[in-house]
């Protein structure tokens, strides 16, 4: 089976470099007018408030085993996102051929997320549209694999990861599309710090340097970002879906 970058070859020219394979950034994915409807369109009295952000799993939480109950993503979420994935054949290798699911995280200032992997309830390609601000996405090693010593010893051996400088940054405009797929999903971290400014941002420390929208606004910034309200809407393909459960919910018309 052919992985995602032998697929998808118009994506080429956004794969992170330096970073292992395979994430993807491209800036200015949704429009500053699509960005503003989207956000408009989130339903204010859904969140589930957490103690460093709040979110809503749409279209619900994951039951204990994993499973989604299907139901359609409402079409703010749709178009012109999924279009535009269909476009670029994102999902195109995933169980459903199209993402069933959508965690919508807001970050205000100082909030973030502790380093998780996503697990394995979805398929291995997560999607991440950025809204309303920018932030640091910080990828990491994952500890527990005989730990980085370890690593760099394989890495020596098989002489592919050289390379690869992580821990690392990703900086996610607003606008942005970020795809995280392959080894990059499978054998990395990722978190963001729970910090009102990231600081020092350039082309040693950013992974995504050169595929940014607007480089100049970090540089004339002194290489900061001082840190707004940011929503990030992550789709993704939930492998187990119960679409019985479906059928009983549309019954009782909560479609
Ligand atoms: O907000 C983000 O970009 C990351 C969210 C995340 O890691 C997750 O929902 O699993
Ligand atoms: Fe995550």
């Amino acid at each position: 089976m052919p992985n995602f970058g032998e697929c998808h070859e118009g994506l080429e020219a956004f794969r992170i470099a330096g970073l292992p394979p395979d994430f993807y950034y491209i800036p200015n994915f949704v429009s500053v007018e699509e960005e503003a409807s989207i956000l408009q369109k989130i339903p204010a009295n859904r969140w589930t408030h957490l103690t460093h952000r709040r979110l809503q799993a749409i279209p619900s939480t994951l039951t204990k085993t994993n499973t989604l109950l299907a139901a359609p993503l409402p079409t703010y979420l749709v178009t012109p996102v999924v279009s535009r994935f269909k476009d670029l054949g994102i999902f195109d290798q995933t169980p459903h051929q199209q993402p069933n699911h959508v965690l919508v995280n807001e970050y205000r200032a100082g909030e973030g997320i502790m380093p998780h992997e996503d697990g394995d309830a979805y398929a291995p390609v997560v999607a991440t549209v950025s809204l309303g601000a920018a932030l640091c996405l910080d990828v990491l090693p994952k500890p527990g694999d005989g730990g980085e010593k370890e690593k760099d010893k394989e890495n020596e051996q098989d002489g592919e990861c050289d390379e690869y400088k992580v821990p690392m940054r990703i900086l996610q405009e607003p606008r942005s599309l970020l795809i995280t797929t392959g080894t990059a999903y499978r054998a990395l971290m990722h978190g963001i710090a729970a910090i009102e400014v990231d600081e020092d941002l350039g082309m040693d420390t950013v992974a995504n340097w050169d595929l940014l929208g607007d480089r100049r606004a970090v540089e004339e910034a002194g290489g900061r970002n001082v840190r707004g309200t940011r929503v990030s809407l992550t789709y993704r393909d939930v492998l187990k879906v119960s679409s019985a459960a479906s059928k009983v919910l549309g019954g009782l018309g909560r479609r």
